[in-house]
Order: structure tokens, then sequence, then C-alpha cells
């Protein structure tokens, strides 16, 4: 196949991804269990969720290492659910970045190109280019084992860019290195994603990465997805207990609920009796059942606030941490609350044993059906 590039730089319009129905299954085991995701041409997606819950077999569907049981892939206007890997034209890029060892870098870049039948100076042009954009100009004659990890990881990405897919796929890319490099990557592959237009499925089990890096996060659990949205939305109002649980830290205290729609009224542990806000229902409550009360630790207010709902809380430890203090308590029932306190609060009369009085404002809280761990 011979394929003819414009001769501008490394540009990569995105496709749209649509998954329907998809289901996956080894034997008994369902990976993925009937999952619907749009992918916009062009946008950041991750893929987020614990070990197992099936998101590198999404990944491996999309880019044709998987076929599905049942359910479709489609990329722009073309059904690929059965199409082979290399058919695809599909950008990859894994946690270990497979370079060729013995290959130069810039051998190592060119080579999808040579297999695609591009000629010898078109196809060191434009791995040049793509080692420009992924900034590393200049390391082209070097060996894979010259460079740092996150030098490598750069042209593992400079390789799945070079023929300018419509669609980048990233398995954990980031998680064999250290912080600070894993942080400068983020970044970069943001800065990338910018700049080339390209339509990102990244899969990761940090939850601050998918979060800064994605325009929106599928959250996954036992192969289904528990809420796809953007950042802020899945962390101020996730869809569920898990979700609530798992993006972020939150607090969570057991009641009873009574009521439904508008007039809900929860008993705490301690014999207290609140009325919500119809806002704080995310999922529906029928009658008297089991509920929780859901509460991130930086909306918790200390001393009464005139604004929502005070409790007390005994005092265990205070953690001085810079910008915010962390404060850890229990309630009566000995359930842990944590609340993060602006730097500059005073902290003076939070001797260890003491009881602490907190607001709840009452915008801030959320409650589920179920029970809390
Ligand atoms: N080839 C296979 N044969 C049998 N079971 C498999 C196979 N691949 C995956 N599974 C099972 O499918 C489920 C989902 O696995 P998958 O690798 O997609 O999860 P994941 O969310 O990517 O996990 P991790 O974060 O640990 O990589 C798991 O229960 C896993 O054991």
């Amino acid at each position: 196949m011979n394929v003819n590039y414009p001769s501008d730089k490394v540009q990569a319009a995105g496709a749209a991804v649509r998954i329907r129905r998809l289901e996956k299954r080894f034997q008994s085991v369902i990976a993925v269990d009937g999952v619907d995701i749009d992918v916009s041409a062009g946008e950041f997606l991750a893929l987020l969720g614990p070990s197992g819950s099936g998101k590198t077999t999404i990944l491996m569907s999309v880019a044709g290492f998987e076929f599905p049981t049942s359910g479709s892939i489609s990329v722009g206007t073309e059904d690929l659910t059965y199409v082979p890997a290399n058919k695809r034209n599909l950008g990859m890029v894994f946690q270990n970045y497979t370079l060729f060892p013995h290959m130069s870098v810039l051998d190592n870049v060119a080579f999808p190109l040579k297999m695609r039948g591009v000629p010898k100076a078109e196809r060191y042009a434009r791995a040049e280019e793509a080692l420009a954009t992924v900034r590393l100009a200049g390391y082209g004659s070097r060996h894979p084992n010259q460079l740092s990890g996150g030098q490598q990881q750069r042209v593992a990405l400079a390789r799945a860019i070079v023929y300018r897919p419509r669609v980048l796929l990233m398995d954990e890319p980031l998680s064999a290195l250290d912080k600070n490099l894993r942080e400068e990557m983020q970044l970069e592959i943001k800065r990338l994603h910018a700049e080339l237009g390209i339509t990102v499925i990244f899969v990761t089990h940090d939850q601050s990465e998918a979060l800064t890096m994605a325009d929106r996060v599928a959250v996954l659990k036992d192969g289904r997805i528990q809420q796809i949205g953007p950042s802020r939305e899945l962390y101020e109002r996730p869809a569920n207990l898990f979700t609530a649980g798992f993006i972020g830290e939150m607090n969570f205290i057991n009641v009873t609920a009574e009521g439904s729609g508008g007039n809900i009224s929860v008993l705490l542990p301690s014999g207290e009796r609140w009325q919500l806000p119809a806002s704080a229902a995310v999922e529906p409550l029928t009658g008297c059942q089991k509920a929780v009360l859901a509460v991130r630790p930086e909306r918790l207010q200390l001393g009464d606030a005139h604004n929502g709902f005070t409790f007390r809380v005994k005092v265990d430890d205070v953690v001085y941490a810079g910008s915010a203090s962390l404060l850890i308590g229990t309630l009566p029932d000995s359930t842990e609350i944590r609340a993060r306190l602006p730097g500059a609060s005073d902290l003076s009369a939070l001797a260890l044993g003491s009881t602490a009085v907190f607001t709840i404002p009452k915008e801030a809280i959320l409650l589920y059906p179920g029970a809390a761990q």
C-alpha cells in the first residue's frame, strides 16, 4: 500500500468512535457486559475503573486484538467490529513501550510507515517531524537503551502518531514512570491531543490522571459503565454509591431515609432527623429504606455556619498539610469523618479527644440508597 501524505506537519483529524452493546466473555467470565460509549471526533475519553473492570478488554476490542462476543464497534462511518488490528489504522501506546531495541529511534518511529510502503526519504522526513512533535528532535540516531523511560515513552508516542491515525488508543501508558515524569507526560499528551485534534481513548486505574487529562471519563465496574461524563460532573454528583466512593475522598454516613421526591428526611445514627433538600437524592428513593448520606471532606465547615446541618465529631487526629489541614474524627456510632479545612483555619480548639462542631451545607449533601461498608 502506498500512501500519499501532504508534506505539512504531523496532523491527524480525529474520528468518532461508537461502541454499541459490547459484550466480551472469556469462558464463564463476562469481562465486558453490554457497554455503550460514543466518543466524539477529537474527544479525549478516559476509561477508569478498578483492576478487572474490563477497561483493557474494551480497548483491545477497539484496537482489534480482541473480537467481541457480541455488539459492534465503528470508527467514523466504518464498522470495524471484525476487522483485523493491522487493517484498522489506529495508533496504540502501551505501558511497556515495546520499541525495537536493535533499531535507532528514527527507524523505530519510521517503522509503521515502512510497513505501509512509504518511500524512504518521505518516511524519514515524517519520522523527524513526529519526533519534533514529541520534543525529541535530534534524538533520531540514538538507540532506545540510550534514552530515559520518559523519552522512550515519547518515542512510542511519536511512532503511534507518525501515520496520522484517526484514533489513538493508550493503555496505562504512564504507569511505569515515576510521579514527576508521569505528571510531565500527562501534560505532554494533553498538548499533543490539542495540537493534533486526534481522538484519544486512554485506559487508567488512576483517578487523578483520568480527571485531569480527559474531556470525559467513563467509570467501569464488573464490565459495566457506572457513569460517563465530564470530570466535574463525576466529582460533584457521582451517579451511584460506587462512583461516589471511587472518585475522590468521600464521607459516608449510614442513615434511614423516609419519604420520596422533594420530601425526604433521614434519621441519623445519633437519633437526629434532617429534612433534606430535593437535590440531595441522586437516585430515586422509595418509602423507608437504608440509605447513605455522602459529603466531600472539603465541604464540611468548622463550627455552626447556620447554612446547613450541624453535627458533633470527636477529634482523633489533625494533620497539618500546608494549604489545607486534614481532621480525622468519629461520630458517636464510630463512623469515621474526614474534613479538609482551609490552611488559614484556626485549629487551636481542636485538641485530640475533644468534640468539634461541624456544618454540612445543605447543597453539599448527596443521598444514595444502600449501605456503606
Ligand atoms: N484472555 C483472557 N482470558 C480469560 N479472562 C480474561 C482474559 N482477559 C481478561 N480476562 C478477564 O476479564 C476481566 C476484565 O479484564 P480486563 O483486563 O479488561 O480488566 P482491566 O479493567 O483492564 O484490569 P487491569 O486494570 O487489572 O488491567 C477480568 O476478570 C479478567 O480476569
